[in-house]
């Protein structure tokens, strides 16, 4: 499948890492260093607009090495981009750890992961199938 892109920055485009992979790195797109203080939150640009076809959505993802490393992670986790958006994606970050965090254009900030999207209709009722499970959670199926 194809998608149409405009990017608008001076990085490349998302891509995935590996062959494998289930997200393509997003690359910050600004003129100045940011930096984060502790707890701090920003919305970087990545100059890219995109658009996705009916029935799929882009994901925005954290990345686990700058989570592990710096602490730095996406507030709105996984973040959701509809198919009909066509504004400049952007990456909502915080500095979750103790220290002050950089983050510098070009730099991979977040991963888009592109998905199958459902769309239900509610069947409006008053009474639900029984299961095994039935009406418990929150650690209602055992001790560890
Ligand atoms: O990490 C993100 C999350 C969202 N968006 C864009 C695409 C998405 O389609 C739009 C709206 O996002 P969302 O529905 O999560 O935010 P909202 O607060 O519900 O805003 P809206 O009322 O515009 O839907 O913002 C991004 O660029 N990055
Ligand atoms: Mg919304």
């Amino acid at each position: 499948m194809t998608v149409k892109i405009i990017n608008q920055s001076n990085n490349p485009l998302p891509a995935y890492a590996t062959e494998g992979s289930s997200g393509m790195d997003v690359r910050a797109f600004i003129n100045e260093t940011i930096t984060l203080q502790p707890l701090e939150r920003a919305l970087i640009p990545t100059g890219l607009f995109i658009e996705l076809p009916q029935g799929f959505e882009a994901q925005i993802r954290p990345r686990s090495g700058l989570a592990i490393k710096q602490g730095i992670t996406c507030l709105n986790t996984p973040g959701t981009v509809d198919a009909d958006y066509r504004g400049e994606i952007k990456i909502i970050l915080i500095n979750l750890s103790n220290e002050i965090q950089s983050v510098r254009n070009g730099d991979r900030i977040a991963q888009m992961v592109i998905q199958k999207v459902e769309k239900i209709d509610w069947e409006l009722s008053v009474e639900l199938e029984e299961t095994e499970r039935s009406t418990g959670g929150f650690g209602s199926t055992g001790k560890h």
